[in-house]
């Protein structure tokens, strides 16, 4: 939707409440995001709301083994039997400040209630932590992507909140131009890094070996993408043939 389509209306974020004056739509073009991979491993992430957003927001930590908590006085079918198998803990009660965020990396709130949703990103803001209020982005710190995964590859996707539905085609183009074959080049170059690092001893030097091989001849993603794996471990063998000091 243009810009101009907000003026007059009831906010859409529902922040200011009222009639929207299209502040959040003009900083959120006028933001430069810093783009990041967060380790969530072990990490406390509180979901705030258990609807059906909630379930998604829990869906995507669990994928990256966030210690996920939901919160929320009622949760749907498929998060209360996460809960029950233990993959998640379940607090069923409302947010009840500050107190809840003790201890928490990243906070996702997804209640139907502006006023807790608010209550949540200020509280979160003077902890200095990362929020997440969805869909709502002048409540929020990290606004997230959309993504496309495949082995250890994944494409972070962001209009800066311009246009979601943009970034989900776009996600669906580039899953038709970066295939299997880029994930399994990751991994195969992966498996040489330690070699790399013990054997050649400076930046540039591992620098050129990696490119020799990705960008060489024949093209190790046009192999891969023929089946030839053997001929790109042929490739890798003799860059380090090539790229071996002479004294090593
Ligand atoms: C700023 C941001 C904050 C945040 O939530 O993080 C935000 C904000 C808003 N989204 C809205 C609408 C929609 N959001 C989606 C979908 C996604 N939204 C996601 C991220 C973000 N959404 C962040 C910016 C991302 C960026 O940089 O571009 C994705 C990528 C990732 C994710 O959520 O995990 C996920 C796709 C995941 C995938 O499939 O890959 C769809 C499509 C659908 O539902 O299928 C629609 C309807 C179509 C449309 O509007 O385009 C509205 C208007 C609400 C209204 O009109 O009421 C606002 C608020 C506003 O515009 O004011
Ligand atoms: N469902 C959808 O497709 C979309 C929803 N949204 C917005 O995202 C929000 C969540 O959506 P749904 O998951 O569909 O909502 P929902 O109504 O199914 O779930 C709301 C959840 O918030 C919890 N909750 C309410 N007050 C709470 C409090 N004080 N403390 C803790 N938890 C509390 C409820 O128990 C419930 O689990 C809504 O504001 C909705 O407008 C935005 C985009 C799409």
């Amino acid at each position: 939707m243009p810009a101009a389509a907000y003026e007059g209306k009831e906010c859409v974020c529902q922040f200011k409440r009222g009639v929207c004056d299209q502040t959040c739509v003009r900083d959120m073009l006028d933001t430069p995001f810093y783009i990041a991979c967060l380790k969530l491993r072990g990490r406390r992430c509180l979901v705030v709301g258990g609807g059906a957003i909630g379930l998604e927001k829990a869906e995507g930590i669990l994928a990256c083994d966030g210690d996920v908590t939901v919160l929320a006085p009622e949760v749907g079918p498929e998060l209360e039997e996460l809960a029950r198998e233990g993959s998640i803990t379940w607090e069923r009660r409302e947010y009840a400040g500050i107190q809840d965020l003790e201890g928490v990396f990243m906070v996702i709130a997804c209640t139907d209630d502006t006023d807790v949703n608010i209550a949540i990103y200020e509280d979160a803001e003077r902890r200095a932590m990362l929020v997440n209020v969805v869909d709502v982005p002048p409540l929020c710190n990290f606004i997230l992507p959309a993504i496309l995964r495949t082995g250890p590859l994944a494409i972070a996707i962001s209009t800066a909140g311009a246009s979601p539905a943009l970034a989900k085609r776009m996600k669906r183009e580039m899953a038709e131009h970066f295939g299997e074959e880029y994930a399994r080049l990751a991994i195969l170059l992966n498996q040489v890094r330690g070699w790399a690092k013990g054997t050649l001893p400076t930046y540039q030097e591992r620098k050129d070996f990696f490119e020799s091989i990705v960008n060489g001849d024949p093209d190790p993603i046009a192999l891969l993408r023929a089946g030839d794996e053997p001929a790109v471990l042929d490739l890798i063998a003799a860059a380090q043939r090539t790229h071996t000091p002479a004294t090593a």
